[in-house]
């Protein structure tokens, strides 16, 4: 399998006044493999946000290395970079910001007719497509004030998937939803993963790291430990076994 994204010796550090530095990412070592579906836990300010901005090139590292596709994201124009975020990756936020003039529908389309050969006749059926597989197709024309919690997420997850991304990165994706519309967007994204879409999310959830196959634990900048499983496949009825694993793995890494 090749690696969608390898990042080698990266450093984020911002300035604090005039002579100090905060050094938010310290040596980051990680290659995600096509396809892969990984998450990342560690205390509340250990850098996880920061990581994912920053191999995703919506922030851009003090030194080090990220190639994305093979291509090395830090030596790229801002120009070049947007292109390659709006064509191949997708991303959802804990807040999904939806513009609230506009549909549901609307929104979702929104990415997609930034490209300069857009079809919108085509765009509109995806979308709508896309709102049938997360089951939210009959509220197309409504507007984000009209949505629940886990309805608005699923906008945010048909948004981010209106390119067809080869990546969806999710800073708490599920952070402001309750358990059961947890359960129901991390099953939307573990199909999405299926069909070879790989998936990296932050998460301070134990039952959502525990739908991924790896994760990562930062502490302090860096990425101290990681724990690999199998896929998840719900007809293994294994949930328990492996958040359990996952609540010792983390008690062992002191969180
Ligand atoms: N632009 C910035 N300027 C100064 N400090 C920053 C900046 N961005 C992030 N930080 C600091 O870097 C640290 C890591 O932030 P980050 O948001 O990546 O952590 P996190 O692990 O995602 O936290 P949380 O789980 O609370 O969301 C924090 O202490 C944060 O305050």
């Amino acid at each position: 399998m090749t690696n969608i994204i390898e990042a080698s010796s990266m450093t984020k550090r911002v300035a604090l006044g005039k002579n100090t530095e905060l050094s938010i990412l310290r040596d980051i070592n990680l290659k995600v493999k096509k396809g892969e579906f990984l998450s990342v836990m560690g205390p509340s300010g250990s850098g996880k946000s920061t990581l994912l901005y920053n191999i995703s090139g919506m922030d851009r590292m003090t030194s080090g290395s990220v190639k994305y596709q093979g291509r090395e994201i830090g030596s790229l124009k801002e120009e070049d970079l947007a292109k390659i975020r709006l064509g191949t990756m997708g991303f959802i936020f804990q807040d999904i910001n939806l513009l609230k003039n506009l549909s549901l529908i609307d929104n979702i389309m929104f990415p997609a007719l930034a490209a300069a050969d857009a079809n919108k006749h085509t765009i509109s059926q995806k979308a709508k497509q896309l709102m049938k597989m997360t089951g939210i197709e009959k509220i197309a024309d409504h507007t984000s004030t009209q949505g629940s919690g886990g309805q608005l997420q699923r906008v945010g997850i048909c948004r981010a998937l209106i390119n067809n991304p080869d990546i969806i990165f999710g800073d708490e994706p599920t952070g402001a939803l309750d358990s059961k519309a947890t359960e129901e967007i991390m099953s939307i994204l573990a199909e999405i993963n299926k069909t070879g879409t790989t998936v990296m999310l932050v998460t301070h959830d134990v039952k959502v790291a525990a739908k991924t196959e790896r994760i990562l634990f930062m502490i302090d900048g860096k990425i101290v430990s990681q724990k690999k499983m199998r896929k998840y496949d719900a007809r293994q009825d294994d949930r328990k076994e492996r958040e359990e694993s996952i609540m010792k793995w983390l008690m062992e890494n002191g969180l």
